[in-house]
């Protein structure tokens, strides 16, 4: 029997003395500045603050109610019921309703407008959040997980909401019940203040002895949660490796350890959550008894009335509540605000600005100049990823870049679209430094057409659209033909309305592609960047890529990080680069002629 109780369903208890110690030392998540989260959290709640004054005077109202209706029952007692006074007892009944219809108006409207000024406040912090996110540079992105990120635009934000929702007005009240019900309790009397208030260490060692043990549990539990998800995640999305490699037996009994652990620390979690209700119950009802014992005997004495017993029995009952609420919500309340801190340190990073707005509606020709550029990813590099390159393309050229891997290639590609600044050298379009000209300006005139093309949740005209918002859609269907994308997109099951998946599931790898050349068709750009694929794509397919490249890339500056002779053959220029150099530039006849490092790779087979 000992044993069930022990071990219940044969789940062992899985918390050691080792692991309770441990517990002990748990810190909580606390803001560095919160003076400074609480004014910026002010200042979103912005026009609405009036009605957030309302909303705490409502809740002083409220909580003095609730002082009142315990006071007014003993009084009722005291001087109607025992004095047989009906007329007397019947009008304070019916102003006792009242003053619970007020409370209860109260409560409705405070929750009410709170919840309206949370939801307004939060509003304001996740737009503005995600529109910073807009303005941030590349840099930005690199530095911070992406799965980081997601939780301060969800995670951080929802603790934020629950705590502005309900929290915010519980804290305050709680406080505000706590220290009136202790002051009237006191003024009634001392003694059974005392008695009252005898219970206090006992519901703190209680609390302790179980958050103690439910903080870990809950911990644990959600890190198997964690561990599950990722585990389906992974499952799922790699599928067809799990099958074509027959591990999914391996994969079940995998996933059968990490269910069984969750149900442990499931039962474990909410075994111990389940007491705290239950022993405040009884420390509660302790509480009564106590009062009514030690009320019994001094009213028997006559020092106090029967009334004044009634008023603290409920005062009692009243005053756990609130000290249970603080005692749940602290930790709730700080690790909102630590939540905005970093929500906050993230609208405090610096967006991309435009020094210039002279160049707004410049056409792009497509020259192109870097003169002397010398770029590093981090300052503190020793090496620089692109040193001291220098060259100049005429616009409606074809540059093909070749190296080997990590040569510095794509980083060329992203220093023209300026995903990043370069540290030493200029830029140049068209002869203006890069700097002059507003981001949009060349962003909107220059298109990506990358190796993996990234497709979005929305239909096939809408991801063609992309490239530019006002296009028609004869315009859309246009640039599909000429991207030899129209006739896969009528067979789909809705042509061009179907709904893509985010990563493009349900076509090929090549359509993915020829959808990204409809993309920057329409976009119509002057300068175009271009990752060739390396993957192997049907020879059918393959062609007609070529063949909307050759189009896509017709009187357009283009470069071209190349992995296919045939592309290189057909570039005006080929730069070649290694370890963030230029070590040749020139036309393919003369770069043969020389028989440098290109003439090498060439030979060796290397493109
Ligand atoms: N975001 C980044 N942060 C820091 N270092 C980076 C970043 N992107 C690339 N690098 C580094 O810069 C160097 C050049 O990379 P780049 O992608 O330009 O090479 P590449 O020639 O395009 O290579 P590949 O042919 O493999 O794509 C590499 O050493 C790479 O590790």
């Amino acid at each position: 029997m000992l044993n069930f109780i022990r071990k219940p369903f044969g789940y062992e208890p899985i918390l050691t003395k080792e692991d309770l110690k441990k517990s002990t030392k748990k810190k909580v998540e606390k803001a560095s500045d919160w003076k400074g989260v609480l004014s910026r959290i002010w200042k979103l709640v912005d026009e609405q603050r009036f009605l957030l004054i309302i909303v705490l005077l409502l809740v002083v109202v409220s909580s003095a109610l609730s002082l009142l209706g315990p006071y007014m029952i003993g009084i009722i007692i005291d001087k109607y019921i025992t004095q047989s006074v009906f007329v007397g007892l019947a009008k304070m009944i019916g102003l006792l309703v009242i003053v619970y219809v007020f409370l209860s108006i109260s409560l409705y409207m405070q929750s009410y407008w709170m919840i309206g000024i949370a939801q307004q406040t939060i509003y304001r912090l996740r737009t503005g959040l995600f529109e910073h996110l807009q303005k941030l540079p590349v840099s930005f992105f690199d530095k911070r997980q992406h799965g980081e990120l997601m939780s301060r635009m969800t995670n951080d934000i929802e603790n934020v909401s629950q705590t502005l929702n309900s929290s915010f007005i519980q804290v305050f009240s709680s406080v505000l019940t706590l220290v009136g019900t202790t002051v009237v309790m006191l003024l009634l009397s001392p003694l059974l203040t005392a008695v009252t208030l005898t219970i206090v260490p006992f519901m703190y060692f209680a609390m302790r002895w179980i958050t103690k043990r439910t903080s870990k549990l809950f911990k644990e539990q959600q890190q198997a949660v964690g561990d599950l998800n990722g585990m389906i995640e992974e499952t799922i999305s790699g599928q067809r490796i799990v099958k074509a490699f027959s591990q999914e037996s391996r994969m079940l009994e995998e996933f059968t350890v990490k269910s069984e652990r969750l149900k442990r620390t499931g039962f474990w979690a909410l075994t111990y959550s389940g007491f705290i209700p239950k022993v405040m119950n009884l420390l509660n009802n302790t509480s009564f008894a106590l009062v009514a014992a030690v009320g019994g005997v001094l009213a028997y004495k006559g020092s106090v009335t029967i009334g004044e017993i009634v008023i603290f029995t409920e005062y009692a009952r009243q005053f756990t509540r609130p000290l249970n609420d603080l005692a749940n919500q602290f930790n709730t309340v700080l690790s909102a605000i630590a939540g905005a801190e970093r929500v906050f340190s993230i609208m405090d990073e610096p967006a991309e600005v435009d020094a210039a707005n002279e160049n707004k509606d410049y056409q792009l020709k497509g020259n192109v100049t870097f003169e002397h550029v010398t770029f590093r990813y981090n300052k503190e590099d020793e090496t620089p990823t692109i040193q001291d390159v220098s060259f100049h393309v005429e616009a409606g050229k074809i540059v093909a870049l070749v190296g080997a891997t990590g040569a510095g290639k794509t980083t060329i590609m992203q220093l023209l679209a300026r995903f990043y600044e370069v540290n030493e050298g200029t830029i140049l379009i068209d002869g203006i430094p890069m700097e002059n000209l507003p981001r949009f300006t060349l962003r909107s005139q220059t298109a990506f057409v990358l190796q993996d093309p990234f497709l979005f949740e929305m239909t096939v005209k809408e991801n063609i659209r992309y490239g530019k918002l006002n296009a028609t859609d004869e315009q859309l269907i246009d640039a599909a033909k000429q991207a030899n994308a129209h006739d896969f997109i009528m067979k789909l099951p809705d042509g061009y309305d179907t709904i893509l998946s985010a990563d493009g599931g349900e076509i090929s790898q090549g359509q993915k592609q020829l959808l990204s050349i409809a993309r920057a068709l329409v976009a119509d750009p002057a300068i175009l960047l271009l990752d060739e694929a390396t993957s192997s794509i049907d020879t059918v397919t393959e062609l007609k890529i070529q063949e909307a490249l050759e189009y896509l890339m017709e009187g357009r500056t283009s470069f071209v990080i190349a992995h296919r002779l045939n592309t290189v053959r057909k570039a005006d220029l080929v730069f070649v680069m290694e370890q963030g150099k230029l070590i040749e530039a020139g036309s393919q006849k003369d770069l043969l002629e020389k028989q440098g490092t290109y003439y090498k790779m060439l030979t060796n087979s290397k493109i």
